[in-house]
């Protein structure tokens, strides 16, 4: 079976070809799907995508016009696909619900920590020759914190394991709590949390046209002025003008963001300054480092997550030769 994956980095590659194991045919692709080098998969049977592919219904009915039956992505997240276009057009999609959490969990972790201790306001400060100690580095300690996971499934929960081992009090608010998350949280209100954490860290899967704008004015004032907010979820379940917003009314201490809007014009592109990045909205955001933190889409960028995404791609598509169907199907619910 000859697959075509799309937005392969080059280091990435030596691991899709190490953990072949079924032998597939494999043709890397640099760059992240889009409307020109869909064309890329022609002659091909299967495709495999990341984040930010153009998994739209035009790139779907090309896939479907090669003979193309199954887009699989080796991502967790699946909002970059139109599931209602891939439904009609019989095309199964399946994901990697599971590969492993502390990627993403040590970088919310990171976030946190970091704006917590100022870390990157003194580095900066001292790398421009400023060794005075700002009255703005004054801490608290990270065993004094409360810190409110936002959504505790698999990524949440171990941060809060992360929290939890260093002695800080770790909330959640989740409509579904689990037994494995309560290990390491008390689960309580959505107010509480909101009022009671020093970091509110979000780990909310993104539903397109359902929880856009999770993260609005409303959720904001309810934080302390003191609270870092971090999200190394999705870039559009937050309100990104209101954060800015929240954060140079003092409503809240910062942000820390692995995930921003327009990820597909931003990510992967080497601006020459802050005014090129082609989005207004997260600009204001950049404009508040060091308040503000943004890394560019990494959370899964370690080496056992890749190896997880990749492996667990391949076993979706080997289940799926076998059986004619995939247990880490994803379908079109209405
Ligand atoms: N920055 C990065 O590199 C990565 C980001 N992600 C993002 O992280 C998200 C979460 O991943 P997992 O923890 O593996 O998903 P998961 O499905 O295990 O957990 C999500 C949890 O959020 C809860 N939830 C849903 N709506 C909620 C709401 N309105 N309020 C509170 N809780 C709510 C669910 O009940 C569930 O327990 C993914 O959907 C993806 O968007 C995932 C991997 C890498
Ligand atoms: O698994 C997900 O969902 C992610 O968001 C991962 O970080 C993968 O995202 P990309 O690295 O493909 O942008």
């Amino acid at each position: 079976m000859k697959i075509v994956c799309y937005g392969v980095r080059p280091i990435e590659e030596p691991y899709f070809r190490k953990l072949n194991k079924h032998h597939y045919d494999l043709k890397l692709v640099n760059a992240y799907l889009d409307h020109d080098n869909v064309t890329e998969a022609e002659g091909c049977d299967a495709v495999l995508v990341r984040a930010n592919c153009a998994c739209d219904e035009q790139n779907l009915k090309k896939f479907k016009s090669y003979g193309i039956n199954w887009v699989f992505t080796r991502t967790v997240g699946f909002n970059h696909y139109d599931l209602k276009a891939a439904k009609e057009l019989d095309i199964k999609i399946a994901r990697v619900p599971n590969y492993s959490p502390y990627a993403v969990a040590n970088l919310a972790f990171t976030l946190g920590a970091a704006l917590t201790r100022y870390v990157v306001a003194a580095v900066d400060a001292v790398h421009q020759g400023n060794f005075t100690v700002s009255p703005y580095y004054f801490s608290t300690e990270f065993n004094r914190l409360t810190v409110g996971i936002y959504g505790a499934g698999k990524l949440g929960a171990i941060e809060g394991k992360m929290w939890k081992s260093i002695g800080a009090k770790v909330l959640a608010y989740d409509p579904y709590p689990s037994d494995f998350a309560r290990q390491y949280v008390k689960f309580v209100s959505e107010d509480d949390l909101l009022q009671s954490s020093d970091i509110v860290s979000v780990h909310v899967p993104y539903f397109p046209g359902k929880n856009d704008n999770l993260i609005n004015s409303d959720f904001l004032k309810k934080m302390k002025e003191t609270a870092f907010l971090i999200n190394t979820a999705r870039g559009q379940l937050a309100d990104t003008n209101a954060v800015a917003k929240a954060i140079e009314d003092n409503e809240i201490a910062g942000y820390g963001a692995d995930v921003v809007i327009d990820e597909t014009r931003i990510n992967g592109h080497k601006f020459n300054s802050l005014a090129e990045v082609p989005n207004s909205s997260v600009q204001s955001l950049m404009k508040l480092y060091p308040k503000v933190l943004i890394t560019p889409h990494m959370g899964s960028f370690t080496e056992p997550a890749l190896e997880d995404m990749i492996s667990i791609s391949y076993d979706n598509f080997h289940e799926m030769q076998e059986t004619g169907d995939v247990k880490n199907k994803v379908e079109y619910k209405g």
